[in-house]
This record gives C-alpha cells, sequence and structure tokens, in this order.
C-alpha cells in the first residue's frame, strides 16, 4: 500500500508520529520540531480531539494548516473519543460530520475509524473515504484492559470483512502474556486477512510492541515528537534507531 512516498506493510514498520497539540501555538511548535527532525518519521496523525474546544471552523483551518505544512508525509486523520482513551467528547452524529468534512474536504491520506461507534456510522464514513480515495484505518483501543485472543481475532475479522484497509488494535496489558496475546493476534491476523494489521499493546510492558511489532506483521508503530499520545510511547527518534535492529545486511 503507497501513498506518497511510503509504502506501508513492506519493510520495517513505518513510524506514524502523533500531533497532539492543544492550541495553534503547540501545533506550531510541533510542526516546528518535524522541520527539525524530519528523517525520524515516516507519517503524521493529526490528534484533532486535543483541539476539542475550537469550534468547526478554527478545527478544520488547523487540520488544513497541518497537512499542508507536513504535506510530504502522508496523513492520518484521528478524532478519539474519550470512550476510547482521547480527548473527544464530541456525540456520535458530530463525530460522523467531522470525520465526513475531513474526508472530503481536507488533504488527508487516511482516516482512523472507531469501529465500535454505531455500525451505520461507520459504514457510512468507510463508504465515504473509499469513494474519495482515502485510505480506512479501522481502530479499537482500550485503556485498561485487554480482550482474549480469540475476541483479538474476531475484531481483526470483522474490521476486515467491513472493509478495512488497516486494522489496528490498541490495549492496555496486564502483565507479559497480554503481550504476547496482542503480539499472536497481530501474527495471525497478517496471515489470514489481505489487508494490513497493527497491533499495540500500551504502557512499559507493551514497549516491546511498539519496537519489535514488525517482526509479527505490524505495519505502524506510532511514537511522538514532542507529547506522548498514549501510555508506553517512545520518541520517534529513538524508535527509528531500535528499528534499524532489524534491518537485514546489518
Ligand atoms: O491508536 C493510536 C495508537 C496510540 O494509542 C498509541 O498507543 O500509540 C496513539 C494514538 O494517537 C493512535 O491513534
Amino acid at each position: 500500500m503507497k501513498i506518497k512516498d511510503v509504502t506501508i506493510g513492506e519493510g520495517q514498520p513505518k513510524v506514524v508520529v502523533s500531533f497532539t497539540g492543544h492550541t495553534a501555538e503547540e501545533i506550531r511548535a510541533e510542526i516546528a520540531e518535524a522541520g527539525g527532525s524530519s528523517d525520524k518519521f515516516d507519517i503524521v496523525e493529526i490528534r484533532s480531539d486535543s483541539f476539542d474546544a475550537m469550534n468547526h471552523e478554527d478545527h478544520f483551518a488547523l487540520v488544513d494548516h497541518i497537512a499542508r505544512e507536513m504535506s510530504d508525509y502522508p496523513i492520518i486523520y484521528t478524532y478519539r473519543t474519550n470512550g476510547e482513551g482521547g480527548n473527544g467528547t464530541k456525540s456520535a452524529a458530530e463525530y460522523q460530520s467531522l470525520l465526513s468534512h475531513a474526508i472530503n474536504h481536507s488533504e488527508i491520506d487516511i482516516v482512523d475509524i472507531e469501529f465500535f461507534m454505531y455500525e451505520e456510522i461507520v459504514d457510512q464514513l468507510i463508504a465515504q473515504a473509499k469513494e474519495k480515495g482515502v485510505a480506512v484505518l479501522l481502530s479499537q483501543h482500550d485503556f485498561r484492559d485487554t480482550p482474549h485472543f480469540e475476541d483479538m481475532m474476531a475484531t481483526y475479522k470483522n474490521m476486515y470483512e467491513r472493509g478495512g484497509d488497516i486494522l489496528k488494535l490498541a490495549y492496555q496489558p496486564a502483565d507479559g502474556r497480554d503481550v504476547l496475546s496482542v503480539l499472536s493476534a497481530v501474527h495471525d491476523a497478517r496471515r489470514k486477512f489481505n489487508c494490513q494489521v497493527v497491533g499495540i499493546a500500551m504502557g512499559e510492558a507493551g514497549k516491546i510492541t511498539r519496537v519489535a511489532g514488525g517482526v509479527f506483521g505490524s505495519c505502524l508503530t506510532y511514537g511522538h515528537l514532542v507529547n506522548q499520545a498514549a501510555p508506553g510511547q517512545i520518541h520517534a527518534g529513538i524508535l527509528k534507531e531500535y528499528l534499524n535492529i532489524f534491518e537485514e545486511d546489518r
């Protein structure tokens, strides 16, 4: 899957940096930091729930500003609701209208759609994204728990059948066994379904999934440049360095 100059699913997992500034000023600082670290990441994620307090116009002015400034990179638009560990407080209808606007009017390449939002909303957003040529990343997060392996596999399968291009699960592990379950699920899903998958275990115990997930088939790894967007996120520069150890011929 090639977006701009980045081939997702080939070689090392691609490093995604999450922009989480709450204000235009904080976003400017993140863009400046990214400018000086251009070789440390491959993809930009706009975590638009970080500026949840803005009105619709200001929200998209900022989204468009980031997309323009970072236009060399594939752009993921994400609005993470607080039910899934984000700052987003909008209703389901408002969520749909935000994502729909981003798909139709912003220069984004990938849209992150929370899979357990109302089925009808998810299906409509998927259809719109497909029509616009925006890649569909279906996601589920749980900042408290890790489901059983069979449940993770069922979620990957449902996501695949509903049309996801990239399927992403991110959970909080209770222990190392949960981390192993996430990696097993990624491994099996990558082999079973003809699409890209991501599996993240958050927190300290899960850091290994961010560094070594690619060995098991994970195509993206999320890091930060300024502020962590989730527990256990590693600085993008460090991530890139660690990923080098998995390169062949070294
Ligand atoms: O889904 C993810 C992964 C993430 O939760 C993480 O654990 O790095 C960070 C989020 O910004 C992103 O949308």
